[in-house]
């Protein structure tokens, strides 16, 4: 989809990723809503925004995700100002084992509101336009990152939800397309958490075996993360793909023939964007 006009919804926007797939999109002509439960670094960046891109293009809210009033408020307030949505990225999420209930609120259980909400507004039975939700999932959620089982399970789930979500709603014609983006590390301050006891609880012994990761994986910045998302916002089609980023390789990933392929006769195994909508 072509950035340019559009307006966008990003969540955990205040820092981070969050911060980095918003100023992308500002460069690229879109206005945003920036969803923050962080009030003081979200007015910051806010301020910040507001010199280089001018105050019209940007919406600070502070929302604490796992707050469905929070939440549907937002996405109000974001149509209110700017009258529609186009693009929706959900990508608030914490690293926290030992409050596992809390990481599963806000990594799964959040994103899979935010995007029921996301096709709402869009879905084109409700009078919406269409549109795109690109969900941020990891690496964790093709593999096991083994530090962090919860976070693992969370990632998987938002890999799993997008891609069957995705076949549901082209099945039925809701012209809104999913897509996933599964980063390896990246220098951001979630990071920090995985050394700390306070979040990694009975899981902070293997701290060495998450800097051998880092060793074999490598460490993404935010620019070229980034970059990775504005792709996936601007290719056309591929409903339903996850796209994977290391700092050697960005790629889309193939799964296994899935049950949908199967039922429909295709012969070859679920690749990505293999649908054309
Ligand atoms: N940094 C990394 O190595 C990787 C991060 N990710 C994912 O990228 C996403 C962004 O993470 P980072 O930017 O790295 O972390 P970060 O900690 O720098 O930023 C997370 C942002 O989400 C916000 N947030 C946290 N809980 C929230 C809630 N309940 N409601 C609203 N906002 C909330 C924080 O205030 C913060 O601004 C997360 O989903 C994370 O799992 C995925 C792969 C690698
Ligand atoms: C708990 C803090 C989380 C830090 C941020 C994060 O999500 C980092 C993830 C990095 C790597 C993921 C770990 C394991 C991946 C394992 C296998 C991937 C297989 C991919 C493939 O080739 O299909």
């Amino acid at each position: 989809m072509a950035v340019n006009g559009k307006i966008a919804l990003v969540t955990g926007a205040a820092q981070g990723l969050g911060r980095g797939f918003c100023e992308i999109l500002l460069k690229n002509g879109a206005k945003v809503a920036l969803l923050d439960v962080n009030k003081e670094v979200g007015n910051d960046l806010k301020a910040s925004l507001d010199k280089e891109f001018g105050p019209d293009h940007t919406l600070f809210l502070t929302c604490d995700v796992t707050s469905e009033d929070q939440l549907s408020d937002a996405y109000q307030k974001t149509l209110e100002k700017f009258g529609k949505i186009d693009i929706v990225c959900n990508n608030a999420g914490i690293a926290n084992e030992r409050d596992w209930e809390k990481a599963v609120a806000v990594n799964l259980v959040a994103v899979v509101r935010s995007t029921y909400l996301a096709l709402q507004h869009m879905k084109k039975q409700n009078g919406g336009q269409g549109g795109l939700i690109v969900n941020i999932a990891s690496m964790a959620g093709l593999g096991p990152l083994l530090t962090s089982p919860v976070y693992t399970a969370t990632k998987h789930g938002v890999v799993g939800f997008s891609r069957a979500l995705a076949e549901a709603s082209e099945a039925c014609d809701f012209g809104v397309r999913l897509k996933v983006l599964c980063p390896t590390f990246v220098r951001t301050a979630i990071i920090s958490t995985l050394s700390s006891e306070e979040y990694m609880g009975l899981f902070s012994c293997l701290h060495g075996f998450t800097e051998q990761m880092i060793g074999m994986f490598g460490m993404l910045e935010v620019p070229q993360v980034a970059e990775a998302f504005l792709q996936l916002v601007v290719e056309e089609g591929k409903n339903g793909s996850v796209l994977m980023v290391t700092p050697e390789i960005t790629s889309y990933v193939e799964f296994p023939k899935s049950p949908t392929d199967v039922l429909s006769g295709n012969p070859s195994p679920s690749a990505p964007g293999s649908s054309p909508q």
